[in-house]
């Protein structure tokens, strides 16, 4: 798997370039407003920017959007949920391992949404989009809402799928904690451009 990006660009966004391989963690850091969303929404083809994306070389312009987002999953800040049910949302149940790991109970997956908790949410929000089986995970600080037991579990369940699955994780966070556990790569952004730590 290779991401490669060139002097991507945007309205809200600050030029960024950088190249991931397999089992690369990209680690996304900046002030409040720098751009770290609008960079997430621009991988996954959600917002109109200058530049170059490519995924194995095919470039983002070439690939229908639908066919790119499965590739390229965008977790944001806030998920969004679609259906009265959670397993509506599941192609099929999440491994048991990967539900004990982030504390979950299966039977939360007969629950209304509504009455997830908002942790709860980020921590399905990101079971949905490894079911997927994506090449690219793109997290918008996914552990905000999370005690420590669980930001851990997580930052440890995305570390070992990207490795074993020979994909890549960019993961916009405030915690430098956070980086140091997922030996990732680090993007640091400011209003002139982001740039490899
Ligand atoms: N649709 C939009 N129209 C106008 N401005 C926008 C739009 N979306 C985002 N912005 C602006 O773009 C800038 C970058 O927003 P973005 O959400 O990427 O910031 P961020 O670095 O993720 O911030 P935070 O850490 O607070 O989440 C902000 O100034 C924001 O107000």
């Amino acid at each position: 798997m290779t991401l490669t990006v060139q002097n991507v660009a945007g309205p809200h966004l600050p030029v960024v370039s950088f190249h991931l391989a397999d089992g690369d963690i990209l680690t996304v850091r900046g002030p409040s407003g720098v751009g770290k969303s609008q960079l997430l929404r621009a991988l996954a083809d959600l917002s109109v920017h200058t530049g170059d994306i490519a995924l194995d070389g095919v470039a983002q312009p070439a690939m229908a959007p639908a066919e790119w987002r499965r590739r390229v999953v965008y977790v944001p800040a806030e998920s969004g949920w679609w259906a009265d049910h959670v397993a509506d949302h599941f192609p099929r149940q999440p491994p048991d391992d990967w539900l004990s790991r982030l504390s979950l109970k299966a039977t939360l997956l007969d629950t209304p949404v509504e009455r997830l908790s908002t942790g709860e949410r980020q921590r399905l929000a990101l079971l949905r989009a490894l079911m997927l089986d994506p090449r690219v995970l793109l997290l918008d600080e996914p552990t905000a809402n999370l005690d420590p037991r669980n930001s851990e579990a997580m930052t440890q369940l995305v570390a070992e799928y990207v490795r074993r699955q020979g994909a890549a994780a960019v993961w916009v966070t405030h915690d430098a904690a956070e980086g140091d556990l997922l030996d990732s790569k680090v993007l640091q952004m400011t209003a002139e451009g982001g740039h490899i730590e």
